[in-house]
């Protein structure tokens, strides 16, 4: 029997209360609802299930599953869904430029549904890159009693005795292109690479973000890394229905755990698992969302004093399965409280804090993923941001797995990924050489794309170290070799970016956090007094008014002003 609330409880707003909402309540009568049922408090589901990926195939049935824990916890489920853009699909082509803006429409979307029918609480289920942020953001924006359920990783494929993910298949793009494998090693790999349901299953953008969830306290504990295919997923949605309830018992809200601590505790997650650099877009837009502010150098500053923990691929050996295996998100976490580099005291949707979370897992010391912090993989974050002449409101770059932390050359300059992709896989790009993609801003994109495409073919074809990669776009997850991205101001906006030239010296140096432009101050001031701003490619439609709205980078490329105030006040239950 579910749990009776009670009616006198229930918001002003609520559409049991009052003569003037029968109309409403018609609509509930009609999709076979009772009257004891419509004065439930009325739960979102949000899930982000489609078939447009595997990332997303088991999601709604992840949402379906968690209708019961609702209705055992006294609540009234209420499912919609929203898009998603996958990255893994749109790579290398325009359709990435829509791989972003998603994020804000996924926001968006979500906030429209949750205020339009004034749901009362909410659970998100995400499976892909954009996706998990963008029902986080949602959540920090309507302040709701919230948890996020991601649906899982993809369990790797197999090939050739070893285990692979589709990063495998980008690569092997540029070792063909090298002439270095034959082309039934191409279809062969992309047959095996992704054997079912599931996001990509290295730390790329997915995973990073999962585990961001568990550490900011916005998902259950050690529930994010079950792999997508296992049934046991079904059991944590359900778990997340009922637990959603406690939380609006207890009217405790995602503001109320997402606190600058949390964000710490999250951007530690991110650099200790080597993960992908688009944490550092994505918690600055999620703080944003919460009125806190968060920046990629904050990001930065707290991944300097990371120690790199994870063994994960790109830069290491491990995926999620095998994440999951050694003891999931909870156990890494275990080791960084110990150090002290966590804040306990931040409270989770358990209703506990993040150290009494932690207290009830044992460290598995028979595991070789997840290091001990006091004898990391090395001592630094595996992420870390830069600044200089040529970035001077920052930039990232992935160094885990990198051999060297520094590099100097000539600049080879694009204003395109297409030329960039087509100059690689020509193989004119000579060693030693610092690649330039500009106009690939937030703004001048429009879209921030990712350069899968070409920094895995840059890999492939062995050339992943013996060239540097700069862009004010940015980077997959699954990006590995020594690439610079989010660099600002953007081109679009006349940043120190726009005015290179072929020929012009770089130097990057990640240990002292400095990327600048050895070029004369004269000489740049004489371009830029040339320099004229260009017209991008869309001039209607979500893509346009993106370009006009979004800010930088280094911000979290958001669409809209700050949500320091409480924009829609939900009444206690
Ligand atoms: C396709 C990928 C690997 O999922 C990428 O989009 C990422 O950012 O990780
Ligand atoms: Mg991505």
């Amino acid at each position: 029997m579910p749990q009776q609330f009670d009616k006198s409880r229930l918001p002003s707003r609520h559409v049991s209360v009052g003569p003037e909402r029968a109309p409403h309540r018609s609509y509930y009568y009609a999709m076979g609802l009772t009257e004891e049922e419509i004065a439930r408090p009325f739960v979102a589901l949000a899930s982000a299930g489609n078939d447009s990926a595997p990332c997303n195939t088991t999601l709604d049935a992840q949402a379906d599953a968690a209708r019961a824990g609702v209705e055992a916890g006294g609540g009234m489920p209420r499912r919609f869904n929203t898009i998603t853009v996958t990255d893994g699909i749109a790579m290398g082509h325009q359709g990435m430029k829509s791989s972003l803006v998603s994020r804000e429409v996924i926001a968006d979307s979500i906030e429209l549904s949750v205020r339009g029918h004034c749901y009362d609480a909410l659970v998100g289920f995400a499976g892909c890159d954009k996706s998990l942020p963008g029902m986080m953001m949602a959540m920090l924006r309507l302040n709701v009693p919230s948890i996020f359920v991601y649906g899982g990783s993809i369990l790797p494929g197999r090939f050739e005795g070893r285990d692979v993910t589709v990063k495998d298949v980008f690569e092997v793009v540029g070792r063909y292109a090298a002439g270095a494998c034959p082309i039934e090693e191409v279809h062969a790999l992309e047959r095996a690479a992704c054997p079912g349901h599931g996001a990509c299953g290295g730390q790329y953008t997915a995973n990073t973000m999962a585990c961001v969830g568990e550490a900011i306290g916005l998902s259950l504990p050690n529930s994010n890394m079950v792999p997508a295919p296992y049934t046991s997923r079904e059991q944590i949605a359900h778990a997340a229905g009922a637990q959603v309830m406690d939380l609006l018992a207890r009217n405790l809200r995602p503001r109320d755990i997402c606190t600058r601590e949390a964000f710490e505790n999250a951007a530690r997650i991110v650099a200790a698992t080597g993960g992908s650099t688009n944490g550092a877009l994505h918690l600055p837009a999620m703080a944003h969302e919460a009125g806190i502010a968060f920046t990629l150098h904050d990001v930065a500053e707290t991944f300097k004093s990371t120690p790199y923990c994870a063994d994960l691929q790109p830069g290491g050996r491990y995926v999620a399965r095998d994440m999951y295996e050694a003891g999931g998100v909870y156990m890494l976490m275990k080791t960084l409280l110990a150090e002290g580099l966590l804040h306990g005291d931040c409270l989770t949707v358990t209703g506990r804090t993040l150290g009494e979370n932690i207290d009830e897992v044992t460290w598995n010391p028979d595991q070789k993923v997840i290091y001990d912090a006091r004898a990391p993989i090395t001592a630094t974050g595996g992420v870390v941001g830069l600044r200089g002449t040529l970035a001077p409101d920052g930039a990232i770059v992935k160094v885990a797995g990198l051999h060297s932390l520094q590099f100097e050359g000539p600049a080879r300059v694009f204003d395109c990924e297409e030329d960039t992709f087509a100059a690689v896989e020509a193989r004119t790009i000579a060693e030693g050489s610092v690649i330039v993609i500009r106009y690939e801003g937030p703004k001048g994109g429009p879209g921030m794309r990712e350069m899968l495409s070409t920094t895995a073919a840059l890999y492939g074809q062995g050339m992943g170290e013996s060239v540097a990669l700069i862009t004010d776009g940015r980077f997959s997850g699954a990006t590995r070799g020594f690439c610079i991205g989010h660099v600002g101001p953007e081109a679009a906006d006349g940043g120190p970016i726009a005015l290179v030239e072929d020929g012009d010296p770089i130097r990057i140096d990640a240990e002292a956090g400095t990327i600048d432009l050895l070029v004369d101050a004269a000489v740049l001031a004489e371009r830029r007094a040339r320099w004229q701003p260009r017209r991008n490619d869309y001039q209607s439609g979500a893509l346009w008014r993106y370009a006009q709205n979004v800010g930088p980078a280094w911000a979290g490329a958001v669409t809209h002003p700050g949500g320091a105030s409480e924009t829609h006040v939900y009444a206690d239950i």
